[in-house]
């Protein structure tokens, strides 16, 4: 599968180095272009992928076009290369852009999917909500999610619920790393050095995901599993909550469910 790149930020890069670790997609077979040569340029060397002069290019090469850029840079993108599109099958991870939306910056025949991936995919263990629109054919389907399984878990999502799916797949890393850096601040003040904070907070959290992910338990059993009656771990739950915990993150769910 010759796998197009339109924009090489952050994703788009997490992306390709996890599709490269995975040894099943070919350096050679991945083709990238975004607005500044010097970023595409240096990336597309140090990972031996096809560097294109041009957006068009990259469509020309591939037969799957990775959307990769951010909502504000659509319209005028689209607007240059919607006629090269036929036969091709176009990927858009671009935040809060639906299908309808892509079709209409597009062609209506034009087969679309939809993804909000994670960072996480550079290890292979992202998470990848998905949905497509009525043009995908079944080949093309089970292709594409054959591929993008190398990258992690691939789930389906109704276009309703989408940008729902999406925060909590696309943005919770963020979360996840603040978590892991508040406390290893603290354990610093506490006198532990940070790189060993770190190493006991990863496989702490590490371990934790594990488990919810394993268990047969409801999350609010497994904290009262380690809540031991009187002990340290319930006094600082509710110290998290006196502090306003749980309210922060309503609040950071609802903000990230703003409109651009
Ligand atoms: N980062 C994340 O964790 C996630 C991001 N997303 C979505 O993915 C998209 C990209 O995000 P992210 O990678 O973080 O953003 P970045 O800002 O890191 O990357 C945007 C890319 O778009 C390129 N670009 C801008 N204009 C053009 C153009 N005219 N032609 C070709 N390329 C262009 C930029 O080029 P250059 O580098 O040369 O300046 C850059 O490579 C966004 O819509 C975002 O919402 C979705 C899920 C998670
Ligand atoms: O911050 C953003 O808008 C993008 C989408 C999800 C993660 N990064």
């Amino acid at each position: 599968m010759k796998i197009g790149f339109i924009g090489v930020g952050s994703m788009a890069k997490a992306m390709i180095r996890g599709f490269i670790k995975s040894n099943q997609v070919k350096p050679r077979d991945i083709f990238v272009h975004s607005k500044h040569a010097e970023n595409y340029k240096n990336f597309s060397k140090d990972y031996d992928l096809n560097a294109m002069d041009s957006n068009e290019e990259v469509i020309d090469s591939s037969d799957y076009i990775i959307l990769a850029i951010n909502p504000d840079d659509v319209i005028d993108v689209l607007k240059n290369v919607r006629d090269l599109l036929d036969n091709k099958v176009l990927i858009s991870i671009v935040w809060d852009y639906d299908l309808q939306r892509l079709e209409e910056l597009t062609n209506y025949d034009l087969p679309i999917m939809r993804m909000v991936p994670n960072v996480n995919v550079e290890e292979n263990s992202g998470s990848i909500a998905y949905n497509y629109n009525n043009n995908l054919q079944d080949n093309q389907l089970s292709s594409t999610i054959n591929t993008f399984k190398l990258l992690g878990k691939m789930i389906k999502v109704s276009e309703d619920k989408i940008n729902i799916a999406g925060s909590l797949v696309g943005c919770t890393p963020a979360y996840a790393y603040l978590f892991v850096e508040a406390f290893s601040q603290i354990a610093v003040k506490y006198g532990i050095n940070k790189k060993d904070a770190n190493v006991m907070l990863t496989q702490a959290v590490k371990g934790s995901m594990e488990t919810i992910s394993k268990s047969s338990l409801s999350t609010s059993d497994l904290i009262d599993n380690v809540c031991s009656p009187g002990g340290s771990t319930v006094k600082g739950l509710l110290a998290l909550k006196e502090n306003g915990f749980e309210n922060a993150i309503m609040k950071c769910f609802d903000a990230t469910q703003g409109r651009h």
